[in-house]
């Protein structure tokens, strides 16, 4: 790298003892959190700022990353969220008409550490095969001395791992609001509704359990008609309740689901009024849970914008943006639950739907953000859902 400004050192170093040296592009310090890479070409600030990546350090498998810059619009959640990032090149010079800051600030700017130039093939080949990795960074002043490396390899080998740690309530909205943000068209049916500006109440009251929801769900629900009310995510059923909704959202989150028992008691509840519920990644893992299923820890997880999969009803394969690094079991299901999606990766389960409820869920992301929006049809379905019990 030639840019004066980021001539400071920094070194990643993983649990199996691999040590990499390259350049602090971001706050100097130390971080630790799971490594795992992600195979998207596009949306490093979506993926950022993913509530789903903290405690995890990103790595990014496409070489350059930070050539558009940093928009106030491409965000999933207020701020970072990742622990760290890695990644291959980082270009002299941004450029886009909506870049206000550079990626490097960015990171400088909310005291998140970032290395660049090392071999991010080498990483990701090493995470492939060994699995995911306990790690650490160190950026700056604490990148130098002798020492260095064996500070590094002892900050990784200190992280405890992701299994059995419930981050849903660290990352969750402490108080309940509401979301206005998506643009609601009227759609058919709804014209009588229209008040003198042609605009009406959005049908659908949706309560959503906040275990680090991203905001392009949020949005994509409110498009479709949702009035959203946002909770946090050990909010108790009967509160939840007493709104009144028309359907509840489990939202997607970081950490493993299972020790999560505060939420997995609420679906379970809220599945006894038969009150339509929909569930994306974490929310999926949970509803899984609530309905006596397993979940288990994969090894390198689905991180990517191009995941292929299948509907095991139609047979159509779509192409899905993932993220997580737990699965639920698909030979644990209990009778009353389907599985409905797989990944064609892996054989690994994606989608699940009650029998004797009006619910299900999908693993990888419905919203995309970034990603294809294949699966965009889920958020239909839900409303479908909650028009049939009206
Ligand atoms: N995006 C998510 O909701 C991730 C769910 C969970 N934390 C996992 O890693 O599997």
């Amino acid at each position: 790298m030639n840019n004066p400004a980021l001539s400071k050192p920094a070194i990643l170093a993983l649990e199996d003892g691999s040590v990499f040296h390259g350049t602090a592009i971001g706050a100097e310090g130390v971080t630790r959190g799971e490594v795992v890479f992600n195979t998207a070409m596009t949306g490093y600030q979506e993926i950022l700022t993913d509530p789903s990546y903290t405690r995890q350090i990103v790595t990014l498998t496409y070489p350059h990353i930070g050539n558009t810059g940093i928009n106030s619009e491409d965000v999933e959640s207020a701020s970072i969220a990742a622990a760290g990032l890695v990644i291959r090149d980082l270009p002299l010079m941004a450029s886009s008409f909506r870049s206000e800051q550079t990626l490097s600030d960015y990171l400088k700017s909310q005291n998140v550490l970032g290395i660049a130039d090392i071999d991010t093939r080498r990483l990701t080949r090493i995470l492939r095969d060994k699995g995911a990795q306990n790690g650490a960074i160190l950026a700056g002043a604490d990148a130098e001395g002798d020492d260095a490396v064996e500070r590094a390899l002892a900050a990784a080998k200190a992280f405890p791992g992701l299994k059995g740690m419930d981050l849903a309530k660290e990352v969750s909205c402490k108080e309940a609001y509401e979301w206005t943000e998506g643009e609601w068209t009227l759609g058919e049916g709804y014209a009588d509704a229209a008040g003198p500006d042609g605009k009406a109440e959005r049908p659908y009251h949706v309560v959503a359990f906040d275990y680090g929801v991203k905001f392009n769900i949020l949005r994509m629900l409110a498009a479709r008609g949702c009035r959203l009310t946002v909770v946090p995510a050990q909010t108790p059923a009967a509160e939840v309740l007493a709104m009144n909704p028309d359907g509840v959202f489990l939202a997607n989150g970081p950490g493993d689901p299972e020790p999560c028992d505060y939420a997995i008691k609420a679906i379970q509840e809220v599945l006894e009024t038969n009150i339509p519920v929909f569930g994306i990644c974490l929310g999926h893992q949970l509803l899984a849970l609530a309905s006596g299923a397993k979940t288990v820890k994969m090894s390198h997880g689905h991180h990517g914008a191009n995941h292929p999969v299948q509907d095991l009803d139609t047979g159509t394969v779509m192409i899905t943006s993932q993220n997580h690094g737990f699965a639920a079991d698909e030979a644990t299901l209990p009778a009353n639950v389907r599985a409905t999606h797989r990944s064609l990766f892996d054989g690994t389960l994606q989608g699940i739907e009650r029998t004797d409820r009006p619910a299900f869920s999908f693993q990888g992301h419905p919203e995309a953000s970034p990603g294809p929006r294949d699966v965009a049809p889920l958020f239909d379905r839900f409303v479908a859902m909650m028009l049939a019990r009206r």
